[in-house]
């Protein structure tokens, strides 16, 4: 088996196709339609594969497992569970459009480490992690240690490198970065002359609605021009434009979170709805790239702690934490807010 089977895995569940992980045959919920559900399952005997935290939001509050919000709960199918029930179960932002029946009742999963598997591969896709799931072995099946070895970064490889002037730099050159094994294109902008000093770094995760749009609902926008000007300010430095839209959970999932939010629930809270992680980000990604760059010493232009940490354990020393402060507005003082009460940022 190859990481071409994942990509191949992530392929069919953002398609509405079945996939095999470990004793299990699944379909994922949010991709699939009635008619693929009647061909997967024409029985009508597959059950319900959610996380612990949708579980708990279900009033299976025994299945709560707070440490770990991606635990996988097997919902047991009511004849009343159709395809449509399954989508409301699926999406929390459609709770309050689509009053959720029941009762619903948790049966073993089985295999638990592939089930949990089966919801880090619906993150990896960007897709709900909700599926139908039969018991149902099949020989290309996935194990989790493949699915766990896809998002490292070993694989990744310079593609190509080019001049690219922009605002902050007109001598500014742009990296492209690849891995054998398909998944995201990162980029990274050198700004300035290496100097003998360590670069200012900036670890910026992709954020489609502030990035390009303007939304005021973050703070990604201003933090990402700001950072282009104070790298380049600094002499030279690296930005490296990560692609994990939505901490990770992908662009869709963070719109979900979005309508979540608009319901009253904090983006922590939001997060946590989905069946997701806080924070899903793998910065291994971001030491590799440096790494390839030739920099294992590096200033950080960050408020968040755990980049640190993370970069550090993947080898990087970060000899120095540089805040990366911009002003609110009244539409974001509250995520601010939240990312300094209950993430740790150091606003
Ligand atoms: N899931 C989710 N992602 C969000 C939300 N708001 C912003 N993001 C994403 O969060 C990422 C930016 O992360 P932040 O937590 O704002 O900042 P940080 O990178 O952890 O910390 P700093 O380095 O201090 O800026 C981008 O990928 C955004 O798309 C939200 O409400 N929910
Ligand atoms: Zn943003």
């Amino acid at each position: 088996m190859t990481p071409h089977a994942v990509a191949r895995a992530i392929d069919a569940l953002r398609r509405g196709w079945p996939v095999a992980i470990g004793p299990f045959t699944l379909l994922a919920i949010e991709t699939a339609d009635a008619g693929q559900l009647a061909a997967f399952d024409p029985g009508a005997r597959a059950d319900v594969l959610l996380s612990a935290s949708r579980a708990e939001t279900l009033k299976l509050a025994n299945q709560r497992d707070a440490a770990n919000p991606g635990h996988a709960v097997r919902i047991e199918r009511a004849p009343w569970l159709d395809f449509d029930a399954g989508t409301a179960l699926a999406d929390p932002a459609l709770d309050l459009a689509t009053p959720l029946k029941g009762p619903f009742r948790a049966v073993p999963v089985g295999d638990q480490a592939a089930a949990d598997a089966a919801l880090e591969l619906a993150r990896i896709a960007g897709v709900l992690p909700a599926f139908f799931v039969l018991d149902a072995a099949a020989a290309d099946a996935l194990t989790p240690a493949e699915i766990v070895a896809f998002e490292s970064p070993a694989a990744l490889r310079i593609a190509t490198r080019a001049r690219l002037p922009v605002e902050a730099d007109e001598r500014a050159e742009i990296v492209a970065f690849r891995s054998a094994e398909g998944g995201d294109m990162h980029v990274a902008l050198i700004l300035g002359q290496p100097d003998g000093h360590p670069p200012l770094v900036r670890l910026h995760s992709e954020c489609l609605t502030g990035d390009v749009l303007g939304s005021l609902k973050c703070d990604c926008g201003p933090q990402l021009h700001a950072a282009l000007g104070e790298i380049a300010g600094a002499g030279w430095g690296i930005l490296l434009y990560l692609r994990q839209e939505g901490r990770g959970i992908g662009l869709v999932n963070k719109l979900r979170a979005y309508a979540l939010q608009d319901q009253g629930y904090d983006t922590v809270d939001a997060n946590t709805r989905l069946g997701f992680h806080i924070d899903a980000r793998d910065f291994r990604v971001a030491a590799r790239m440096l790494q390839l760059l030739g920099q294992r010493r590096i200033r950080l232009l960050t408020n968040n702690p755990n980049k640190v940490a993370e970069l550090e354990k993947a080898g990087v020393e970060v000899v120095e934490r540089v805040p990366h402060r911009v002003a609110p507005n009244p539409h974001n003082e509250k995520y601010l807010a939240t990312k300094r009460d209950r993430t740790g940022h150091q606003l």
